[in-house]
């Protein structure tokens, strides 16, 4: 088994007397600025004017321009969106760069070649297994989301008790982190966004209620049993593995699971998969991602139109409007920014 590195692995003291600054406090840079400041950590804030300037501000951080925080800062984590990251970075934080450890929580941009940062600085990553929101909500249950951590450069040869203390700080050694490279971590985590995560699921999930009410069965039933079951469903696989789950369902839903699913993701899927990755690993994938954002998004905004009309969404909203539990943590967690 691969080494795991947990609470006890890392330096709690390293990060005393030293300054991160969170560049961004959206999903991540909540999720880290928080948990970090509740472990002890010192952490300002670099922001452009706006809404999360306003949320950060109200949760009782020190905000300052993306320039200003990079400069008294001994850590920058970068938590901008990935496609905002390069211009920011090149008119804002390399400026302000003297020997700061440069730090992320996804690979691509580094890896991509789209940052190239200088040869004096640290740099590394340390990437949450999980969404931010999450980071936050598990570090409050006295629990974490396990995180990879990279070494990209490491010129004071502390990058490593660096990344292990950070990791610790956010929550994420409680839970696990597993060291990788940034090259391994990119592209498993565009992977497993695209093809299981988030596209994977979502298309599936479509499929599946689309089936159903095209067969005239009533959409809030179909919501029912592809979308809002599901999480019931993996949580099962979350706590005890597929073995888990299958324990707790019926043995004929698990002879079900067993021959049916093998029939809707077959070898063609998979075949797909293996293109997917393919794309990924040559930066077909990247360059098509940069190259929409250089042109304002013209396919995003229109496919997220389409998706945000579909059925699913509109019989799912009135349904859960129903059920205010569900959204109770995140409406805390919504005030301000549509994503912090
Ligand atoms: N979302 C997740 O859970 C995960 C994300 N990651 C990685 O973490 C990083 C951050 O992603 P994520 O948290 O999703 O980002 P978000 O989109 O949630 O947050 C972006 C933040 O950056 C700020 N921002 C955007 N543009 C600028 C700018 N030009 N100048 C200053 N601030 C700006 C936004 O502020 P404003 O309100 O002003 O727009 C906001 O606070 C990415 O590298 C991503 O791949 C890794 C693991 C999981
Ligand atoms: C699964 C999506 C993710 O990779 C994540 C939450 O880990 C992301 O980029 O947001
Ligand atoms: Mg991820
Ligand atoms: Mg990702």
């Amino acid at each position: 088994m691969a080494k795991m590195y947990y609470n006890g692995d890392a330096n709690a003291a390293y990060l005393n007397g030293k300054k991160v600054a969170v560049i961004g406090y959206g999903s991540q840079g909540h999720a880290h600025a928080q948990n970090m400041r509740d472990s002890g950590v010192e952490v300002v804030i670099g922001l452009r004017k706006g809404k999360s300037w306003d949320k950060a501000a109200e949760d009782g951080f020190q905000v300052y321009s993306v320039g200003e925080a990079t400069a008294q800062a001994d850590v920058v984590m970068i938590l901008l969106p990935d496609e905002q990251q390069t211009k920011v970075y090149k008119e804002e934080i390399e400026p302000n760069l003297t020997n700061q450890a440069i730090m992320f929580a996804h690979g691509f941009n580094v890896h991509f070649n789209q940052i190239v940062p200088p040869t004096n600085c640290d740099v590394l990553l340390v990437a949450p297994k999980g969404p931010g929101h999450l980071v936050r909500r598990t570090y409050e249950q006295d629990a974490g989301v396990p995180a990879l951590f990279a070494i990209h450069q490491d010129v004071t040869g502390e990058a490593k008790e660096l990344a292990l203390s950070y990791a610790k700080a956010i929550g994420s050694l409680r839970a696990g982190a597993l060291e990788t490279t940034f090259k391994e971590e990119t592209e498993t985590d565009l992977f497993g966004e695209q093809a299981v995560l988030c596209g994977g699921l979502t298309a599936l999930v479509k499929a599946g209620f689309e089936t159903l009410v095209e067969a005239g069965y009533q959409p809030e039933l179909a919501y029912f049993e592809t979308l809002h079951e599901l999480k019931l469903i993996v949580d099962l696989m979350y706590e005890g593995g597929m073995a888990g789950m299958r324990y707790s369902v019926s043995d004929t839903a698990e002879w079900g699971d067993f021959v049916t699913g093998p029939r809707i993701v077959d070898a063609r899927v998979k075949e797909e998969m293996k293109a997917v990755l393919k794309d990924i690993q040559e930066g077909k994938f990247a360059q098509g991602w940069i190259f929409e954002n250089q042109t304002n998004r013209p396919v995003y905004t229109a496919i997220k139109a389409r998706e945000n009309e579909h059925l699913i969404e509109k019989v799912g909203k009135e349904l859960r409007a129903m059920m205010p539990f569900i959204n109770q943590g995140k409406k805390k967690e919504v005030v301000g920014s549509a994503k912090n």
